[in-house]
């Protein structure tokens, strides 16, 4: 069986999983068993290839069919000669169907449970968490939570079954505690809680298997959720025409920078330039306007005190984006307004989403990009709430305020007009600093004055950003600024050199 982690794009709720596992078995006659052989075989076949010099192996098995999974790696690596010890959480008399099954076919070849007790996590090779995997239906506590702190605390090379115990599969938040995973082979169908929220912090490096699934069978859910990383959207990059003008291009305005917040409206112009704009504008306080020339002089700046000031400079862009450093003042207040009802495409971030959150409003035709702290007040929920299901967030910006909503953070989600969520698996926590939004916000109105749509320039806006940040980031996560992007954005948005 060959290992591969070339990962699947769509991505699904455990419920779709359960009915994908239920149309295998009912209607494509694969008995339940089956598919757990199956899983555990993909498992044990990861755990071959992966830690090739492991010999001392401990399965920790909870009682439902995680645990089954569980039972069958056991069964399989003590048949193959490993060290085998299976720890046992809950009581084995609560086994039921395929877990029973795999139960005893792994005691009648001799391999019997045991208690769980921390002083044996720590001389083997390597731990298999099938503790809790779909079925996580509430916060781990007691024992559970007891069981998977020792594990955590024995720093052994872990490989989570299904999903790391402890993460909800449906919003990639930790009820409690969750297996820190150094591996995650997932069954099925890819879980979306894998790659958002805290999913990325637990899962390790993510496997997937089918489990000989046939496709069909995949007809019968229809995932609104994919994965996208900039290798997949990278195509949508399109060699320039020989004959190319500025005016190919678009000019792009971006409207911010009040008095002190100089560099966010910078940042977001330069972005632009760099992802291939072809004129950019900055509309932004007089009291410093002629600096923004200064500091790169191919972008054109005017100080704009009045939305009289604004407007010619509205009208003579293809695209607008309004928020970096934009304050709340009532002259920020007054360039909103300006251009609430602008029949051009608009990317709306930072203080222009502060103020669309005390008044709301649509744009005609736009791009949002809150931060959680930022949707938490668009939705007038806490940033907890939002984190705790960034798909609901995500969902509900769009549905209330229209257009494209991306909803930044680890594994950045982007809603769609056509009710899709992609979540953005590239990225890294070095982005987690001052002005990587400014710069976002750059990239994606660039790509909308290139003539992608505000569906396209979101999706691979983000991915390229990201992929500009992994690039930046292979020098040090601490310490990134968001300008240290800008060659790797102008490198990547030139796919056809690489
Ligand atoms: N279609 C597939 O993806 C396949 C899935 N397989 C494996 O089956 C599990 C899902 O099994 P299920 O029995 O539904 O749930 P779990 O094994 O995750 O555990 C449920 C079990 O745990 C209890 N429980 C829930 N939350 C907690 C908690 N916080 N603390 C303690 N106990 C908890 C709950 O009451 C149940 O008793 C899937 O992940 C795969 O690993 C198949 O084997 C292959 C096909
Ligand atoms: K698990």
């Amino acid at each position: 069986m060959t290992l591969s982690n070339a990962l699947p794009l769509a991505l699904y709720r455990s419920g779709q999983v359960r009915e994908l596992d239920r149309v295998a078995i009912e209607e494509m006659g694969i008995p339940g068993i089956c598919l757990m052989e199956r899983a555990g075989a993909a498992a044990f076949n990861l755990l071959q290839q992966r830690w090739l010099k492991a010999r001392r192996i401990i399965v920790v098995c909870g009682v439902g069919n995680n645990g089954g999974d569980g039972y069958v790696v056991a069964r399989l690596a003590y048949l193959a000669g490993y060290d085998v010890t299976v720890l046992q959480l809950g009581d084995t008399t609560q086994l039921k169907g395929e877990a029973l099954a795999a139960y005893e076919a792994m005691t009648d070849v001799g391999l019997f449970t045991q208690v769980f007790a921390e002083k044996k996590l720590s001389i083997v090779d390597l731990i298999v968490d099938a503790l809790l995997g779909t079925g996580l239906d509430r916060e781990v506590s007691g024992q559970w939570r007891q069981v998977i702190e020792a594990i955590n605390r024995s720093k052994r090379p872990i490989l989570s079954l299904d999903i790391p115990s402890g993460l909800h599969a449906d919003t990639g938040t930790v009820l409690g505690v969750a297996i820190q995973a150094t591996a995650t082979m997932s069954f099925v169908g890819l879980k979306q809680g894998l790659f958002t929220g805290e999913g990325p912090a637990f899962t390790g490096q993510v496997y997937f298997n089918d489990l000989q699934i046939p496709a069909v069978a995949y007809k019968h859910v229809k995932s609104i959720v994919g994965r996208i990383e900039y290798d997949v959207v990278k195509t949508m990059f399109v060699r320039r025409s020989r004959i190319a003008h500025k005016g190919s291009y678009g000019h792009v305005l971006v409207i911010g920078g009040a008095p002190g917040m100089l560099g966010a409206v910078c940042m977001a112009a330069e972005a632009a330039a760099r992802v291939g704009a072809g004129k950019v504008t900055v509309a932004t306080h007089p009291s410093h306007a002629a600096l923004v020339s200064l500091h790169r002089p191919e972008i054109m700046s005017y100080g704009v005190e009045t939305t009289e000031a604004l407007m010619p400079l509205v009208d003579q862009a293809d695209v607008v984006a309004i928020g970096p450093g934009l304050g709340q003042s009532i002259w920020a207040r007054a360039l909103l307004d300006a251009v609430k009802d602008l029949q051009k495409p608009v990317v709306a971030d930072a203080d222009a989403l502060n103020l669309m959150a005390q008044t709301p409003f649509r744009f005609p035709e736009s791009v949002l990009t809150p931060h959680p702290g930022e949707a938490a007040r668009l939705l007038e929920m806490s940033t907890v709430y939002i984190q705790s299901d960034r798909f609901h967030a995500v969902k509900s910006l769009q549905l209330r305020f229209g257009g494209v909503c991306v909803l930044k953070g680890a594994g950045t989600l982007i809603a769609d007009e056509d009710g899709k969520i992609s979540v953005c698996t590239n990225g890294n926590p070095g982005m987690a600093t001052g002005g990587m939004g400014d710069v976002l916000t750059g990239v994606i109105v660039s790509l909308l004055g290139q003539g992608y749509t505000i569906n396209e320039a979101a999706r691979l806006g983000v991915c390229l950003h990201a992929r500009a940040a992994d690039k930046a980031a292979e020098s040090g996560e601490r310490g990134l600024l968001a300008t240290d992007l800008f060659t790797w954005l102008r490198y990547y948005a030139n796919p056809e050199l690489f």
